[in-house]
């Protein structure tokens, strides 16, 4: 399913004395099957474009294409069931949403609610602790008595519960140590390429964003400051740096590498593999000319 902003404004408390303007003239496309990493600073915009695409906001203007259905400024929009049960939001500290006396009923909750029987729902949630890397024996316990790390898995499986075909996560990893982190990081990369789903990653790690992303979007102060591929936007390091943003760790000691040689490699490499065969190249070369 394609989802694209067209020229999208969104103000808070519009015509009210509080009014405040989010984002402007925000155009941004997920094609089916695109990992999209957005990211920029805190207040650029992200969380208000994230709103936008199961409309949870509507634009004030402009326009969200998603799937078929057009969310316009200025028009009522009815009915949203369907594209919400579509697009499934991971939101921050998703356990926190948590509330029924048993993990099964709560990853139950969401597939019921859009009207799938109660026998469906339950071979999704099976399905969906198994996804996450839960044993099953972990459906017929309280919420509230698993771990952290656990607690932010079952919130997770509640969401793949949904079937959703694009999966939208706000800072999915925060709170989480640095195994949890990749663990995490990786189960939706791998659900991502194996039901061939859209998803579209709200993150202030710049690993991430260059390790998972097709696509990446740079935010800043509410408009989309550039948009590319990891390589073409980590090839300007310095727009970043100058923007207050971090650039991965390999592209930091790609930069003092070649400050050190006084050189510049022909291009930005997103691994340290391919850091290390360009250097490797250099030093066979005689070194720096
Ligand atoms: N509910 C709200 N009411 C009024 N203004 C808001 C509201 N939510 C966000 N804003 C404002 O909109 C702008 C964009 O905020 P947004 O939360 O989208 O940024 P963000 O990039 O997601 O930030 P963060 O990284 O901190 O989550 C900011 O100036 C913010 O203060």
């Amino acid at each position: 399913m394609d989802i694209s902003l067209k020229n999208v404004e969104y103000r808070y408390q519009a015509d009210s004395p509080f009014e405040r303007l989010a984002i402007s003239d925000v155009s941004i496309d997920v094609p089916s099957g695109t990992y999209l990493a957005v990211i920029g600073h805190t207040g650029s915009g992200k969380s208000t474009v994230l709103q936008h695409l199961n409309a949870l906001l509507k634009p004030t203007k402009g326009s969200v294409l998603i799937g078929s259905r057009e969310i316009k400024a200025g028009r009522k929009e009815k009915n949203l069931k369907g594209v919400r049960e579509k697009v499934g939001i991971v939101f921050q500290f998703p356990e926190h949403q948590l509330f029924e006396e048993t993990v099964e009923k709560d990853i139950m909750f969401g597939p019921m609610n859009f009207g799938v029987t109660e026998k469906e729902a339950k071979a999704r949630a099976r399905s969906a602790i198994n996804l996450v890397g839960l044993p099953e024996e972990i459906l017929e316990k309280s919420p509230f008595d698993l771990s952290g790390g656990q607690m932010r898995r079952v919130a997770i499986a509640g969401v793949l519960a949904m079937e959703p075909e694009v999966i939208v996560l706000d800072e999915p990893t925060a709170g989480l140590d640095p195994r949890g982190r990749k663990e995490i990081m990786d189960l939706f990369y791998s659900l991502h390429k194996k039901r061939n789903l859209s998803t579209v990653l709200v993150t202030h790690s710049m690993e991430d964003a260059a390790r998972y992303a097709d696509d990446i979007v740079v935010m800043h102060q509410g408009k989309v400051f550039t948009k590319g591929t990891p390589e073409q936007i980590f090839s300007d390091p310095k727009a970043l740096l100058e923007l207050g943003l971090d650039v991965p760790e390999v592209v930091g000691l790609q930069l003092k590498i070649e400050e050190a040689f006084n050189t510049k490699f022909s291009k930005i490499s997103l691994s340290e593999e391919e850091l290390a065969e360009m250097v490797a190249e250099l030093m066979e070369g005689g070194g720096p000319k």
